[in-house]
């Protein structure tokens, strides 16, 4: 929190500081979130939501009602507001006792509460501090009105570590300012953050005419455009409460703002998009299963944290080509992410375990700390080792079923295919992607067919799973195979085109630009 006191270490002590940590010996710190919210009878947002998404991200969730809804899928019937006195009595019971690593706060419905609320965190500072400005439900009910809006433009913005509006919210805080693009979301995420957050989150959600869903992140600096697939779904009544607590999870057990801002909103739509023809109430907002994740149903519920569009940009290293350039894998891999890779790939072929297993560990920490997921090359046991996001694996290593049954549910598992049938086992057997080449020749893997732009339309049209495309592409030719008529054919893979190369980052940011100008965008 910015100015109430407390640790004031975001983001550099933030993983040494927080969550997991031995205190004494047999003792083991949880991390903990406290969420101060509404209740909804319906269960599908507020405190329930709440609870239920730490207790899916294995948080601990503790919480104090601020409000008590009268609620279903078919909307509001009736708010019952706390005695702020009472608000103020919950605080203290459970900021005097727990060490809380974060704060949420859902719906705030009066200034008094906004007040006890301010002074309670300035009695007790915690760690972080998440502000959802939760202003109307679902259905169109006003949950707080516009008289709190000075005291959260005033004294609640400027102590938050991160605000997570919908565009009706931020143009509400910002005086009605008109929100109708995306462009819009931009100027209205930087004039929010003149107001004192340290990051903040737009979200897109209810912005017309967009196949995707859109977020606008800004850190002070720089903006992030997080997109998704709209889910075509009644069931979305939660959502902007599950997003706003499972970033507070994840803040809560170490990670950097933009890693737990990418993991929350693939969480939401990996939860929608499981949960989107469940039948639970009659009306018009459903809620959704934020326990997906647990479900062990290897073709729906795998990949918790997996987002086909991370294939965009998909950075595969090479040893060699790191001997030759003299450079570490961590600096490659670090100058691959800043340059705009979306997702990376430790192919190393000729490395020694233990050192591999060290130089993976240290790539897992910059790519977790920079929201990129990892994958380890054929190398289950590293990959488990180090606690990568997952392995890339091809025809001829172990079969991609007993992979799965290896790393379990949650982890990632590519597979190479060069036919429609490859395709098909892949996922039969529970991938969650196929890279499929080479599609141009290259030097990097000897005796590779090329299957040509015709080949990897084939593939594509057979493949039930996102494919990225790999073998010999680079800045000249990626249009070429982006346009290919595809829709599941997220991005290509590169290893020359980034690591043989005198400078990664350039080629990096060269190659990303090339890919945002053709045809397919994330
Ligand atoms: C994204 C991606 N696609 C394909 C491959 C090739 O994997 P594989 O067939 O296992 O060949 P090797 O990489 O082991 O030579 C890949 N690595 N990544
Ligand atoms: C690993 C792999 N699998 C199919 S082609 C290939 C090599 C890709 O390397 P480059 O991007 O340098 O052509």
């Amino acid at each position: 929190m910015n100015s109430l006191g407390g640790i004031r270490s975001w983001p550099a002590n933030w993983r040494s500081t927080t969550a997991l940590m031995t205190t004494t010996e047999n003792v083991r710190k949880v991390p903990q979130v406290l969420t101060v919210a509404g209740s909804d009878s319906g269960a599908g947002a507020g405190i329930q939501a709440d609870l239920k998404v730490c207790a899916a991200r294995g948080v601990y969730c503790a919480s104090v009602i601020t409000a008590v809804t009268a609620q279903n899928t078919r909307g509001v019937q009736s708010v019952h507001l706390l005695p702020p006195e009472f608000v103020s009595e919950q605080l203290k019971s459970v900021l005097s006792d727990f060490e809380f690593d974060v704060v949420k706060t859902g719906m705030l419905p009066s200034t008094e509460i906004v007040e006890v609320l301010l002074q309670n965190l300035s009695d007790f500072p915690v760690r972080a501090l998440v502000v959802d400005p939760v202003m109307v439900s679902t259905s169109g009910h006003v949950l707080a009105g516009s008289s709190i809006l000075s005291i959260f433009r005033e004294r609640l913005l400027p102590i938050a570590d991160i605000i997570t509006p919908n565009v009706k919210e931020a143009s509400a805080l910002l005086g009605g300012f008109r929100i109708e693009t995306v462009a819009d979301m931009r100027s209205a995420a930087k004039l929010l953050h003149e107001m004192g957050p340290r990051f903040v989150l737009v979200k897109g959600g209810d912005l017309p005419d967009s196949s995707n869903s859109v977020d606008v992140y800004f850190d002070g600096k720089e903006f992030h455009e997080l997109r998704s697939p709209r889910v075509a779904t009644r069931n979305t009544h939660g959502t902007g409460c599950t997003l706003a607590s499972c970033i507070a999870a994840e803040l809560a057990k170490g990670s950097s703002m933009l890693s737990a801002v990418k993991v929350a909103k693939r969480f939401v739509d990996n939860a929608l998009d499981y949960s989107k023809d469940i039948a639970i109430g009659s009306g018009m907002q459903g809620p959704f299963d934020h326990f997906f994740g647990l479900k062990k149903d290897p073709q729906s519920s795998r990949c918790s944290i997996f987002n086909p569009d991370d294939l965009f940009l998909y950075a595969v290293s090479d040893s060699r080509m790191n001997r030759k350039w003299n450079r570490s894998i961590v600096d490659a891999v670090k100058a691959a992410i800043e340059g705009g890779a979306t997702i990376i790939q430790l192919r190393e072929k000729e490395a020694e375990t233990r050192e591999f297993l060290e130089e993976a560990k240290a790539c897992v920490d910059i790519c977790r700390s920079h929201g990129v997921i990892l994958l380890i090359n054929d190398r289950i046991d590293i990959a488990l080792a180090c606690n990568a996001d997952g392995v890339h694996v091809g025809q001829s290593d172990l079969p991609v079923d007993l992979v799965r049954s290896l790393l379990g549910p949650d982890k990632i598992i590519g597979v190479s295919c060069k036919t429609p049938e490859q395709a098909h086992q892949a996922w039969k057997d529970g991938a969650d992607y196929i890279g499929s080449g080479g599609v141009f020749p290259t030097n990097t893997k000897a005796n590779n067919r090329t299957i040509g732009l015709d080949g990897l339309k084939e593939v594509c049209d057979a493949s039930k799973l996102p494919v990225v495309a790999i073998g010999g592409i680079g800045i000249s030719n990626a249009e070429s195979v982006m346009q290919i008529d595809a829709p599941n054919l997220k991005g290509v893979a590169v290893v020359s085109a980034l690591f043989d190369q005198d400078c990664v980052l350039t080629q990096a940011k060269k190659l990303h630009k090339t890919l945002k100008e053709s045809k397919r965008e994330i």
